[in-house]
């Protein structure tokens, strides 16, 4: 065996408590944005973030995704590793579990072991978040979150950072998660029974269930609402409307991955007028006065972007003690 010169530094396990304290949120909105840009820049922006392979593993209603991805601008590199199985929810479990691993992208030698639950939660919110500042009407006022699990309280953790808003309406297929949620996001939000009451007059609509066939319907979206859809992320499920997916103006998180896994884009043929880092870059427009609806499944550059952030505060507070 060669002998090494330099002793390899074990890597640093960082827990969901760690990570929520960690990770300032409004540092990961600029992050994010940047990156976004970098992303729909080409080669030139330094990503390398190739569309994830999802393993189904059918006989337990589950899928398991492996997310590379590694940005040149950032020296970010990393990989998650996170199983998305809806039926847990059923038995009281996370539906979404696994680890994003933290590489030094110099030495390709692994710096930190990452919670990915709590990184999916932020960054996917922080996501909506970035597209929301350019895609929503900037004086929005009423939110609509359809689904009341992690990703419901996460986007109205994210979306309040850039909106005052002076309702929070929550729809959920049971609605005692729904209520659950409203207590404890005070006294602006309420629980509906209905998503339609939910929706009506809204300014932001995120769609966050699992649902595999359409929950909101083309009639009952205000012209000029901004809609944030972020479930959906297998080809044959759906959480909108066919009739509004074709009717609004169709942004994405990435072309590539949200033509191959977006069952909302695939079934109903809507065509994609723009990146979200396309109009970052301001190479496409940000339609915010017409309908507007951003479709996201989840980059790789995302959870990249948000462990660097994780680890470098980490080591920052390290190098003090
Ligand atoms: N685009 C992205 O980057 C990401 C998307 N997601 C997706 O976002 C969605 C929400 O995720 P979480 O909040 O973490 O899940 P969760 O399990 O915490 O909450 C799911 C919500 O959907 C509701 N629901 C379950 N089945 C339903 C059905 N058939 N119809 C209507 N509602 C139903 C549940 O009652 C609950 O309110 C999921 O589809 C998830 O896969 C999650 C992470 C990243
Ligand atoms: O981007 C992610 O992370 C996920 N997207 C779809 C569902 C599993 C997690």
């Amino acid at each position: 065996m060669a002998t090494m010169t330099t002793q390899k530094v074990p890597f640093v396990f960082i827990d969901e408590h760690e990570v929520e304290r960690l990770l300032d949120k409004r540092d990961l909105l600029v992050a994010m944005e940047t990156a976004f840009g970098h992303f729909s820049e080409g080669p030139s922006g330094g990503v390398v973030q190739p569309v994830r392979t999802m393993v189904p593993v059918q006989d337990h209603g589950g899928f398991l995704a492996s997310m590379p991805g590694y940005s040149q601008k950032g020296q970010a590199l990393a990989t998650k590793l996170v199983t998305l199985y809806p039926n847990n929810g059923k038995k009281g479990l996370p539906t979404h579990n696994g680890y994003v691993f933290v590489f030094d992208p110099s030495t390709g030698i692994i710096k930190a072991v990452v919670d990915a639950e709590s990184v999916t939660a932020i960054r996917t919110a922080m996501a909506s978040a970035v597209a929301s500042k350019h895609l929503a009407n900037p004086k929005s006022k009423v939110l609509a979150l359809l689904g009341a699990g992690v990703q419901a309280e996460s986007h109205y953790d994210a979306l309040r950072i850039l909106f005052d808003f002076e309702q929070i309406r929550i729809w959920s297929r049971g609605s005692e998660r729904a209520e659950k949620l409203a207590r404890k996001l005070g006294p602006k939000a309420k629980a509906f029974s209905s998503v339609q009451e939910t929706v009506q007059g809204a300014d932001i609509i995120c769609t966050v269930t699992l649902a595999t066939s359409p929950v909101l319907m083309k009639d009952w979206v205000k012209p000029g609402a901004h809609i944030n859809a972020v479930g959906a992320t297998r080809p044959t499920w759906q959480e909108i409307d066919p009739e509004l997916m074709r009717h609004v103006v169709l942004y994405a998180d990435t072309r590539d991955a949200c033509n191959k896994e977006s069952g909302d884009i695939i079934i109903s043929k809507a065509q994609i007028f723009a990146e979200i880092g396309e109009v970052i870059n301001k190479t496409k427009p940000a339609q915010w006065q017409e309908t507007t609806l951003f479709k996201s499944v989840g980059m790789a550059l995302e959870d990249v972007v948000a462990t660097n952030l994780v680890y470098e505060k980490f080591k920052l507070e390290k190098s003090k003690m």
